[in-house]
């Protein structure tokens, strides 16, 4: 528990000193609880030797008593106050930050970082992790390091009167911490189980959400149902065991505490009846017996947060560990947009998907990219828009390696189509203007016009405000391609990669997101993963992928020529065509 409480010091960063500072007032406000009982048994001792005409009270003391008394609440809230103020906004802006530290990393890494982190370990991450840290940890903190800061100042009080009592306290003190290290122990171990089964349950009930469609086509609801009922049987199990072995290290803490507090009580009264401590004295310290352990007996509960607090700092680390890909980058502007790839290869993990590719698409023309499924068209355009970093060879644009260009330099010179667009659950206009953020409302409008869209938009009842679902879920294919054509347009970047997802849409709707493709490559350099034949007759280059390498390269004119898996694929499609022609 001490070493998490370390780290989660370490972590407030900057804001160490004002949780310092919380400790400060801590104490003070400990002292200020202690204050006015022993006040009051000052007054009582004064009383008894008014009472047994050993001195005189005078009526003015009554005064003094009460404007003690109030200067020892006000003091006691105004501490109190302060340590609120100081320590409990730090949980909120740390974690603040720290979402947006992970949503620049998340910017900043590769594509693989997220085949190697599952989408429930991020989101879990994020939102229920950091919330719960949020939540919980400067309250733990104050908790334990306030509870024994409390005790301490109290047990400093006790001994004023009692060394015997303040040893016993202390006792009480190590026998509970005993109990404490013992649930630690106990909460360690399990609290990476807790939560593997919170990242399945997040896990399986994103797939349900995301496949619910396959789901329902294919009643299969039972079998999806049951993979989110095992994660939720599996977070019940390790919940009754964090539970089952959680109540006895409590019972045997709180039971410290309590048999020491009465152990204080015992001996103050022994000590009394044996003269050694006057009545209003003995009074004093058992009252001080009732409260001295108050904030260190809700510790325990600190000692199990703090167990699950452990492994989301850890996760927290492991994620902000994560290597930006363009650290070596510079931020540069560039004035010449013929790329070229030189001797590329690349694996996903081990697996070789590319070997020796080698090209020169120049800037202004156009690049068809061809090949079987699972060739490795997408991959060429993940590798020049650097979504991954080759393993061999480079990637150039106007001579310039991209590994020498930040993110954001290379990227404001791309503009990406995908063949599975996503729209943000957000309005339409937004969508589009995700393109340009600081595009006007009349900028985004002629977007969508030359993108041939703003007449459906306009027919929505909410227009350019309509929300979009999660994803583009409340358009149809050709809608949310044509809202991305949009996006791109608006960005107008001078390099076009462009999925030719033509395969989902209708021939009516094909012939409007053609006319959009058009007007957003005009006078751009394109590469497109290309499908249609008139894109692939028409381009000044074509690509011809297999197995991971280019085997033919030319215009259409002159692979038609050729023997070879070109005048193979072109029949095919030919054929394709025709049928969906006829
Ligand atoms: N993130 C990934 N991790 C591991 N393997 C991947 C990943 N993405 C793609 N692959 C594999 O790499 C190979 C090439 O994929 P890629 O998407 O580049 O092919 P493609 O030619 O574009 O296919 P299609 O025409 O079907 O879209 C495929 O075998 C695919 O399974």
């Amino acid at each position: 528990m001490l070493k998490t409480m370390r780290r989660l010091i370490d972590w407030t960063g900057q804001r160490k000193r004002w949780l310092y500072w919380g400790f400060l007032w801590s104490f003070l406000q400990a002292l200020f609880t202690a204050m006015p009982i022993m006040g009051v048994a000052y007054v009582l001792k004064l009383i008894v030797d008014d009472q047994t005409g050993r001195i005189e009270l005078k009526p003015i003391l009554s005064l003094y008593l009460l404007l003690f008394m109030v200067l020892m609440v006000l003091g006691r809230f105004l501490f109190s106050y302060l340590r609120a103020v100081f320590q409990e906004s730090i949980g909120h802006e740390v974690t603040a930050e720290e979402r947006m530290k992970i949503g620049y990393i998340l910017k900043r890494v590769s594509l693989g970082f997220f085949d190697r982190i599952s989408v429930g370990e991020l989101v879990g991450a994020v939102t229920t992790d950091l919330s719960f840290v949020e939540m919980y940890s400067m309250k733990m903190i104050d908790t334990v390091i306030g509870g024994y800061i409390g005790a301490a100042a109290m047990i400093l009080c006790l001994a004023f009167y009692s060394w015997q009592a303040a040893v016993i306290a202390l006792i009480g003190l190590a026998l509970s911490a005993l109990a404490l290290r013992l649930m630690g122990h106990y909460s360690h171990r399990n609290a990476p189980i807790h939560q593997k089964a919170q990242n399945e349950i997040i896990n399986a009930t994103l797939e349900y959400v995301r496949g619910v469609a396959v789901i329902k086509a294919y009643g299969q609801e039972g079998a999806a149902i049951e993979s989110i009922r095992s994660a939720y049987r599996k977070q019940r199990d390790i919940n009754i065991k964090i539970e089952r072995e959680y109540v006895p290290c409590n019972v045997l803490h709180l039971f410290a505490l309590k048999a020491s507090s009465a152990a204080v009580a015992f001996v103050s009264a022994l000590l009394a009846m044996q003269g050694g401590l006057s009545v209003p004295d003995f009074l004093m310290l058992a009252v001080f017996s009732f409260v001295i352990f108050g904030q260190v007996e809700q510790v325990n509960n600190a000692t199990h947060v703090m167990q699950i607090i452990g492994p989301i700092i850890d996760k927290l680390e492991k994620i902000k560990q994560a290597k930006f890909i363009d650290n070596h980058g510079k931020d540069q502007s560039l004035n010449n947009y013929t790329i070229e790839m030189k001797n590329v290869a690349f694996a996903y993990d081990k697996r070789r998907i590319l070997d020796e590719i080698s090209f020169t698409i120049p800037q202004k023309s156009t690049t068809a990219i061809v090949g079987p499924s699972g060739s490795g068209k997408t991959t060429i355009c993940n590798l020049i828009a650097r979504f991954y970093d080759v393993d061999a060879g480079k990637v150039t644009i106007g001579g310039t390696d991209i590994r020498n260009l930040t993110l954001d330099s290379l990227l404001k010179n791309i503009s990406m189509v995908f063949q599975n667009v996503y729209l943000f659950h957000d309005t339409i206009g937004n969508n589009i203007k995700f393109g340009r953020p600081d595009a006007t409302m009349e900028e985004v409008m002629e977007a969508a016009k030359q993108a041939r869209c703003h007449e459906f938009i306009t027919d929505l009842p909410d227009g350019y405000d309509t929300m979009v679902g999660e994803g583009g879920s409340s358009l149809s294919g050709g809608e949310k391609q044509r809202i991305s054509i949009a996006r791109a347009m608006l960005k107008n970047a001078p390099i076009v990669i462009l999925d030719e997802a033509t395969a989902s849409i209708d021939p009516e709707n094909e012939q409007f997101v053609q006319e959009a493709i058009s007007a957003l490559t005009h006078g751009k350099t394109i590469i497109v993963i290309a499908h249609r034949l008139a894109t692939i007759e028409n381009a000044d280059q074509i690509l011809v992928l297999q197995d991971g390498q280019i085997v033919q390269k030319g215009t259409h004119k002159q692979l038609s020529h050729e023997e070879g898996v070109y005048r193979h694929f072109i029949s095919i499609r030919e054929k394709a065509e025709e049928w969906s022609l006829g």
